[in-house]
């Protein structure tokens, strides 16, 4: 299996605060990973870092074995999805330019090709073609999100990072986009990092699980495994709905 992501030796600090100490992960290419930990812990920085919107203060993030900090950063996030919770969309461009804004970088003159690609992900996503030409202000919350998702999948990127994507939408909804995201991992390969405080978001979605506790690793595992041998009482409190407290 070949590492898409490896952490070495990061240290971040805020303040002279360390938020993350000798951090080391590797993950594999095709993985789910969900990341889960107490308010604080540290999952945002260490998300961020991926793209390069953080950077470290000591250690490296290597994409497909290359140091992200010897790389232009503008192409790196071209190629990495990203999406986070609420919506980020550019409020004055509708449905189908949000969703095809990267692929025009990258396919200038091709935009039959394009199309295509906002069709698909349209599709695929659950939002309905009449959508199209709608202004984000005129979607529901629901919809927001899933353009978002569309958005950064239109990229084609091998890499989608997610921050408690799903944490402002109803349950129902919550629930359709667990399915779809599912879906798309299944279908597509790419390797998702999703950040999320609820276990069994994490338990549905992950194909690895990394619970954080203070820019700590406690467990870093298959949901299966984390279920049935928790490595201490951090995770086993989680897994009893205990700890995580929420934002
Ligand atoms: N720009 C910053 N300046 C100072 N401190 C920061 C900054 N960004 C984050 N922090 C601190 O770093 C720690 C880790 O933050 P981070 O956002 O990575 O945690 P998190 O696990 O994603 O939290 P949450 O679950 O609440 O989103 C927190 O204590 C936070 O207050």
């Amino acid at each position: 299996m070949t590492a898409i992501l490896q952490f070495k030796n990061i240290e971040k600090k805020y303040n002279d605060k360390a938020i993350i100490k000798d951090f080391n992960l590797e993950i594999e290419q095709g993985e789910f990973l969900c990341m889960i930990g107490s308010s604080g812990s540290g999952k945002t920085t260490l998300l961020k870092m991926i793209n390069g919107l953080i950077l470290p203060d000591h250690g490296s993030v290597l994409v497909n074995g290359k140091n992200i900090q010897e790389e232009d950063l503008i192409t790196l996030r071209r190629s990495i999805g990203y999406c986070i919770q609420g919506s980020v969309l550019f409020p004055h461009m509708n449905v189908e330019e949000n969703i095809s804004y990267v692929p025009n970088l990258w396919n200038k003159r091709d935009k039959q090709k394009t199309k295509a690609a906002v069709a698909k992900w349209m599709k695929i996503v659950g939002l309905s073609d009449e959508l199209r030409t709608r202004y984000p202000s005129e979607l529901s919350g629901g919809q927001q999100q899933r353009v978002g998702i569309a958005r950064a999948l239109a990229a084609s990127p091998n890499i989608l990072l997610m921050d408690e994507p799903f944490g402002a939408v109803d349950e129902i909804t919550r629930k359709q986009l667990q399915k779809e995201i599912k879906d798309i991992h299944q279908k597509t390969g790419i390797t998702i990092i999703f950040v999320t405080h609820d276990i069994n978001e994490a338990l549905t979605l992950g194909t690895k699980i990394l619970v954080l506790d203070q820019g700590q690793i406690q467990q870093f595992a298959p949901p299966k495994t984390i279920v049935e041998q928790p490595a201490n009482e951090y995770v086993e409190r989680l897994l009893n709905g205990k700890t995580i407290p929420i934002k």
